[in-house]
């Protein structure tokens, strides 16, 4: 979930459309919001998350995350190292981390993370993002190589998600896919319908 995208939408809204729409990870990206919304906003979701039982990650910030009671967080290059944010957050929570490679989720490997976020995947307009896309072939061989969870990320949509969960990757992050749709929760049931049933076909 993230805040520049449907900014007309508040992000508790948000993440109760996609709560309802049974979203199991919500990972709040909040790139635009002052540090004091911020908080407030990440306190609010997490509660909304844990009531409906889905897993709440904040994005970059090690301090909302345990400010709020967050189940973890996500670090890439620009944030707090993994092993800073392990060092703060205790073995209990997730440290998600980003890699472009296969060198990337063995390095994230060695650093303890939880799970490795990998793009992006294919094009994306929700972030200029400072790494080529990936495409499917090269996401296939960090899944084949990784003993970590692999979420592909970046341009992941209705379109494409069952490619993704064909090479056998643990799941998916969408952004703009889900938050532009009409209808949220409904997309959301939709994309995990897709995911949930091409997983590991290989196909
Ligand atoms: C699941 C997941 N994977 C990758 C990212 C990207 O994190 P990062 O590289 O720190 O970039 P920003 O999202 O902070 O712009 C992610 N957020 N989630
Ligand atoms: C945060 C991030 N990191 C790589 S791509 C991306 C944005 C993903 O958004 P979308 O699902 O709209 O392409
Ligand atoms: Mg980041």
């Amino acid at each position: 979930m993230d805040d520049s995208v449907r900014p007309e939408l508040s992000l508790v809204d948000k993440a109760l459309r996609l709560l309802a729409g049974g979203a199991r990870v919500l990972q709040l990206r909040m790139k635009h919001t002052p540090p004091r919304e911020a908080l407030a906003a990440a306190r609010a979701v997490v509660a909304r998350c844990r009531e409906a039982g889905c897993v709440c990650l904040i994005n970059d910030r090690v301090d909302l995350a345990l400010l709020s009671d967050a189940h973890g967080v996500h670090v890439g290059d620009e944030d707090l190292p993994p092993e800073a944010a392990r060092e703060l957050l205790g073995p209990a929570r997730y440290v998600g981390v980003t890699a472009r490679g296969t060198e990337g989720a063995r390095a994230a490997l060695a650093a303890g993370a939880d799970y490795v976020g990998v793009g992006p995947l294919f094009g994306t307009t929700t972030k200029v993002v400072q790494a080529p896309v990936l495409g499917l072939e090269a996401f296939r061989r960090v899944v084949a190589d990784s003993p970590l969870p692999v979420v592909g990320i970046g341009g992941v949509g209705l379109a494409n998600i069952a490619q993704v969960a064909a090479t056998g990757a643990h799941g998916a992050a969408v952004v703009s896919d889900a938050l532009l749709a009409q209808d949220i929760a409904e997309r959301v049931r939709q994309l995990a319908a897709a995911f949930d049933s091409a997983r590991g076909t290989g196909l």
